[in-house]
């Protein structure tokens, strides 16, 4: 079944929205964002999420032991790396947090070579501007060697994530298609995940 991860959640609102719905991840944007949250806001994001749904720390270019102490506290269980770290940082954050999932963002273009992120456990693709609803070249993906199992991310909406799916992605990843005037719309959430579980 096609893993869904619904990112940039920062009200608690949008985590009881969530919790109605069958995802398996939703994410908390570290980073310079318009969804930024604190390490304190995610903290009381992750309380109110049900155990059922994993939560991903979204992060670019952060301190690793920024990172390390989001997992301590288990305010995170995924971490989704979006800036230039490479198979250095990546092995020194799964050396301080070995059972946590690294996922690795990388920018979809010809040629790209992943295998140059050797130790992450999946992959995040999408077109380089995290979180702007914008899509890459779908059609380049059957032309990559991709190593890992991945997400189909950027510019996904309710209308074309059926499209998204003839690619069969390990998962959707989905942010500014499930919102309305910059805030997660509980309505489009649901009809994305509708349109994703086939109901
Ligand atoms: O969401 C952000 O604001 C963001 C900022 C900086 C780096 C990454 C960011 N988001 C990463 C994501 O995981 C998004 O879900 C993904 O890129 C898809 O976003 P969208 O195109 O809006 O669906």
């Amino acid at each position: 079944m096609t893993k869904i991860k619904i990112c940039g959640l920062s009200r608690l609102s949008d985590v009881d929205r969530a919790n109605g719905l069958a995802v398996e991840y939703v994410g908390f944007v570290f980073a310079e964002s318009r969804r930024q949250v604190t390490p304190p806001q995610a903290e009381a994001l992750k309380a109110r999420l049900s155990s059922d749904i994993q939560s991903v720390g979204v992060f670019v270019n952060d301190g690793i032991q920024k990172i390390e102490w989001l997992v301590n506290q288990h305010v995170i269980d995924v971490a989704q790396l979006h800036g230039q770290e490479d198979e250095a940082y990546i092995q020194e954050l799964k050396k301080l947090c070995p059972n946590t999932p690294i996922w690795k963002a990388v920018t979809v273009e010809n040629g790209v070579d992943f295998t140059q992120w050797d130790s992450v456990d999946c992959f995040v693709l999408d077109n380089g501007a995290g979180g702007t609803g914008e899509r890459f070249d779908w059609s380049l993906l059957p032309t990559l060697q991709i190593t890992k199992p991945y997400f189909l991310a950027g510019g996904l909406t309710p209308e074309n994530v059926e499209q998204a799916l003839t690619f069969a992605p390990y998962g959707v990843d989905v942010s500014g298609g499930v919102e309305t005037d910059g805030n997660k719309d509980g309505n489009k959430m649901k009809l994305f995940v509708s349109k994703v579980r086939g109901i």
